[in-house]
């Protein structure tokens, strides 16, 4: 489902309505919300939000366990790491457990720490599929969500449900939730705006089948809903969606 807003700020409300829906729904069917996050700079209003009244009251925190989607591989210290723009900017101001919360970093080798978190992953979901209730996500200018860069290895991957791996073009790490995990999801919310996105929206939402090329189109939950939150200018290239 792909929707328009006008503004961003309207954007993040609605994504904060979904997030306590999500949130709640979860909660009354299993009795926890397991939710991954997303980097970048789309997440940062919805993140203020959920920390303030009314969102910040309405989410069952003490029931929450928060994960990544991706991560760059830096130090949580670091101005860079997800993690830490999440903990300023909500996590250190709402009752969520610290033992709740999975940053994607250690001080270990990014492999085997991709190891380590599916192991944690599997100890949360247990005998259950692993289905989170709610996958936050980004796109970037060139089609990448979380850490599926174009052209990288990870595209392929059909088993594992973490993978780091070397970045070259950023000289860095990267550790990311493999497509076919994320895509167990029972939600998944793009957000998305900008002209800057407008090229690559059009590409993943009506382009030719290029997954290579737009890993966004990798992108599909199996069993549950996918969300695109996208404003005007991110959609001014679509044709069929306005
Ligand atoms: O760690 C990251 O960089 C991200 O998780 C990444 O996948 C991000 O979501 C997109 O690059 C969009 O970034 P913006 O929201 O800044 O446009």
């Amino acid at each position: 489902m792909v929707t328009i807003f006008k503004d961003t700020a309207y954007l993040s409300q609605q994504a904060a309505e979904l997030f306590v829906q999500a949130a709640q729904e979860a909660v009354q069917k299993n009795g926890r919300f397991t939710v991954a996050l997303t980097g970048g700079s789309s997440p940062k209003q919805l993140y203020q939000l959920l920390a303030q009244a009314p969102y910040k009251e309405q989410v069952p925190w003490q029931q929450t366990y928060i994960f990544w989607g991706d991560e760059r591989w830096v130090p949580l210290t670091d101005e860079r790491s997800n993690a830490k723009m999440a903990k300023e900017l909500l996590l250190d101001k709402v009752p969520v457990p610290q033992e709740q919360i999975y940053p994607m970093w250690d001080e270990m080798e990014p492999e085997k720490y991709a190891q380590k978190y599916e192991q944690i992953l599997k100890d949360h979901f247990q005998d259950q599929s692993p289905a989170f209730d709610l996958i936050l996500l980004g796109m970037g200018d060139d089609g990448h969500t979380a850490s599926l860069f174009p052209g990288t290895e990870v595209l392929q991957e059909k088993s594992s449900w973490v993978q780091a791996y070397y970045l070259a073009p950023q000289s860095m790490y990267r550790i990311t939730l493999t497509a076919p995990l994320i895509n167990q999801a029972k939600r998944v919310l793009f957000m998305t705006f900008g002209d800057g996105k407008a090229q690559a929206l059009h590409e993943v939402l009506e382009g030719e089948r290029n997954p290579e090329q737009y890993p966004s189109q990798l992108i599909n939950p199996l069993n549950g809903s996918l969300y695109w939150y996208v404003d005007d200018k991110a959609a001014s290239r679509l044709e069929k969606f306005k």
